[in-house]
């Protein structure tokens, strides 16, 4: 986490021109890195929480990595969330392999219809546990839960391997946007907190935040 940011650039989500020089309009920036096999939404869920829009149509697989900036406000902070893109494809692991040691977050995403993808996840984390730091914030997703008529992974399946990873769960769609601003604002709430503490502030729990915050798809809620 950068606690003291430089100048204000033009990159994404910034009003350079309505902020004086040297003014940043952010309190903290927060690299953000989003995994998973190909095909299981990556790409699109960064564009549903950047722009609001859902890219339908022909699937055009990610070649390396990308990134977008993204400002969001939680409990009166800013905080600059620098999101990387990565591409699922095997060939190009070795690219996104640099890019974990500065990440302070990572967004894990299967996809509720395509069960390798979810069978997948365990070898995404032990990669994980080898190239990123050690207190890397992990969330994991279960993405396109829109598509209930596909499901083959059960909400109750995503739950129980979160459960065994000690990382929170939430089940997301990138077409309709659910959870999708809610998974990178819990993120931005986690890197606040542990940036500094107020003493009167109390302490934060992303999985008790997310549990609390979380849509169900509608096949799924039993509440
Ligand atoms: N129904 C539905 N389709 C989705 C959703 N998210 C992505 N898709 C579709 O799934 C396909 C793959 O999406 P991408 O976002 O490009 O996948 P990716 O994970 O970035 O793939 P790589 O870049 O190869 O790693 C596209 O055809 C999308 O339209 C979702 O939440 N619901
Ligand atoms: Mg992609």
């Amino acid at each position: 986490m950068t606690g003291t940011p430089g100048a204000a650039t033009t990159g994404d989500g910034e009003a350079p021109e309505r902020s004086p020089p040297c003014s940043p309009n952010y309190d903290l920036t927060g690299k953000v890195m989003l995994l998973g096999d190909s095909g299981v939404g990556k790409t699109c869920f960064l564009i549903q929480f950047k722009d609001g829009a859902f890219l339908s149509g022909t699937f055009i697989a990610t070649v390396g990595i990308d990134f977008r900036n993204k400002v969001v406000t939680v409990d009166g902070t800013r905080v600059k969330l620098q999101i990387w893109d990565t591409a699922g494809q095997e060939r190009f692991r070795s690219v996104t392999h640099a890019y974990y040691r500065d990440a302070q977050a990572l967004l894990l995403l299967y996809d509720i219809t395509n069960k390798s993808s979810f069978d997948n996840i365990r070898a995404w984390l032990t990669e994980i546990h080898e190239y990123a730091q050690r207190d890397v914030v992990i969330m994991l997703l279960g993405n396109k839960a829109d598509v209930s008529s596909e499901r083959v992974i059960r909400s109750e399946d995503g739950e129980m391997l979160a459960r065994e990873y000690g990382v929170p769960f939430m089940e997301t769609s990138a077409k309709t946007g659910m959870n999708v601003e809610l998974a990178f604002l819990a993120i931005a709430k986690e890197l606040k907190y542990r940036a500094g503490r107020q003493p009167d502030e109390p302490s934060f729990q992303i999985r008790d935040y997310v549990e609390s915050q979380k849509k169900r798809p509608s096949c799924c809620s039993f509440v």
